[in-house]
């Protein structure tokens, strides 16, 4: 619409979710960032946004800025957290030569409080949609406005990335006699991260692509999250039908495993890990709940009394979130905001896999339309009786306890660590 002389301001607003918990993230972030220009509308847009958010999040919790500090804000953010990540994978290496562990290391610099114990765990790198593009971005900013060696410094968060997944990978190969000729080897994992279905540069497709070089009989692949339709043309998209004609995508993860010499856990879902569930302690009788951290919700306090007469939205959520963990509970919209979805058409792959899933009784667990739940945790012993001798597993993302598997007769390898627990 063409409205000559109407005034706009730009407004810079980056959002700071993360795949699989984006809407806990979106009602109770860490932080809301609004840049606008330094000039009194400016200032007003930005107030007015500030508006909107204020309707749910505490005022301290939301940052105004200019708009250069908003948009690099996102960048920076991204970028040292991906910089942590690549920091305790370079250090994985040094311990794998030193007989250091990756995980006692990264547990005793991360009790400093200046350190911090957030993503230091150690494993085949990131991958998502946002950590390697908002380096890059870094990357371009610095070069193209002069400054190569800030580029090269960030350039080489991603190629330390890069080098994680690679050594690993070229781990798998070398253990198993630098060949995989006629040997069956599995994925477990092929989402970025755990508990979503979310494959956007994802290691396990790179990983993929190197293992097939090397002329396997299979790669066998199974994602708990992920819909096994999806993640087969998805390969094969990427990486060419013909070279792909051996990769074959489960729907459950114990014919995945079934006569393969080598099992690589790509993706630290809790259902690979063969330690048993830890079991919650028991609340001390005479303490009170805990009360609530500002207000982000701890599930765990009853949230009641409310601090004004009539209950807030805010309030409604927080008792929402303690009470679905009680049985019975199951109301998804607390309040009442939700749109019914309209019924996909016929050829929709997860309702395709539902009904599949249906049929055969495995259910590779959540199809887009479904809120992920955690499952069942694997049974190695059932895995390790049906693998190819030697039974190899590379842990890839730190989820494994490698004396429990070597009772099983399995190997086990590991990213800088002895034993995982
Ligand atoms: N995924 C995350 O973790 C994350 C985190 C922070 C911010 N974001 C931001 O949130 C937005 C969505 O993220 P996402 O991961 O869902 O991305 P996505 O690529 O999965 O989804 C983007 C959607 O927008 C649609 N789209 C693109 N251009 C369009 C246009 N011109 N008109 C209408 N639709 C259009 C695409 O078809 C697609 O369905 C992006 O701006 C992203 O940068 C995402
Ligand atoms: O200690 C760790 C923590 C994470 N990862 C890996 O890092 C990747 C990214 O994880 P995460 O940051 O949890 O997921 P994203 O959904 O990519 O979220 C990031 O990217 C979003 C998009 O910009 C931002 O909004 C979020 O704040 C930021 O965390 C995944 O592959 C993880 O396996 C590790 O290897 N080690």
């Amino acid at each position: 619409m063409h409205r000559p002389g109407v005034h706009f301001e730009i407004l810079s607003n980056p959002e700071f979710l993360a795949a699989g918990t984006a809407v806990n993230d979106l009602l109770y972030p860490d932080r809301i960032l609004i840049g606008s220009a330094p000039t009194p509308s400016g200032k007003r847009a930005a107030e007015a946004l500030l508006e909107v958010y204020a309707a749910w999040v505490p005022r301290e919790r939301i940052l105004t800025t200019n708009v250069w500090s908003s948009e690099l804000a996102k960048l920076v953010a991204n970028s040292m957290l991906a910089q942590r990540i690549s920091s305790i994978n370079s250090i994985s290496a040094v311990c794998e030569q030193t007989g250091a562990d990756v995980d006692e290391v990264a547990r005793a610099i991360g009790v400093d409080p200046r350190i911090g114990n957030k993503f230091l765990m150690a494993g085949i790198g990131f991958g998502g949609s946002c950590f390697k593009k908002d380096v890059l971005n870094l990357v371009y900013l610095a070069d193209t406005m002069g400054l190569p060696e800030v580029g090269e410094y960030w350039r080489q968060v991603v190629k330390m990335n890069e080098y994680a997944r690679d050594r690993f990978t070229n781990r798998v190969i070398k253990c198993l006699n630098n060949t995989l000729v006629g040997k069956k080897v599995t994925i477990l994992g092929y989402a970025f991260k755990k508990n979503t279905s979310d494959t956007r540069e994802a290691p396990a497709l790179e990983m993929i692509k190197t293992l097939l070089e090397e002329r396997p009989r299979e790669i066998a692949v199974f994602d708990p999250c992920c819909n096994p339709f999806v993640v087969k043309n998805e390969i094969k998209a990427l990486l060419g039908p013909e070279i792909t004609a051996s990769v074959h995508v489960y729907g459950n993860a114990y014919d995945a495993c079934k006569d393969s010499t080598a099992v690589v856990i790509a993706t630290e879902f809790d259902e690979f890990r063969n330690q048993p569930i830890p079991v919650a302690a028991p609340k001390p009788v005479d303490q009170p709940e805990p009360k609530m951290l500002g207000r982000k919700p701890n599930p765990k306090a009853d949230p009641r009394p409310f601090k004004e007469s009539a209950p807030t939205e805010n309030d409604l959520l927080a008792l929402h979130k303690h009470l679905v963990q009680r049985d019975g509970q199951t109301s998804e919209d607390p309040l009442d905001r939700f749109n019914v979805e309209p019924d996909c058409d016929e050829s929709c792959p997860d309702c395709i896999q539902a009904k599949e899933s249906k049929e055969t009784g495995f259910a590779t667990g959540m199809g887009s339309a479904e809120e992920y739940k955690p499952k069942e945790r694997l049974d190695w012993v059932r895995i390790a009786e049906t693998m190819a001798k030697p039974r190899w597993v590379f842990d890839g993302r730190g989820v494994i306890d490698s004396r429990e598997m070597v009772k099983l007769g399995v190997r086990v390898e590991s990213v800088g660590r002895q034993h995982r627990f």
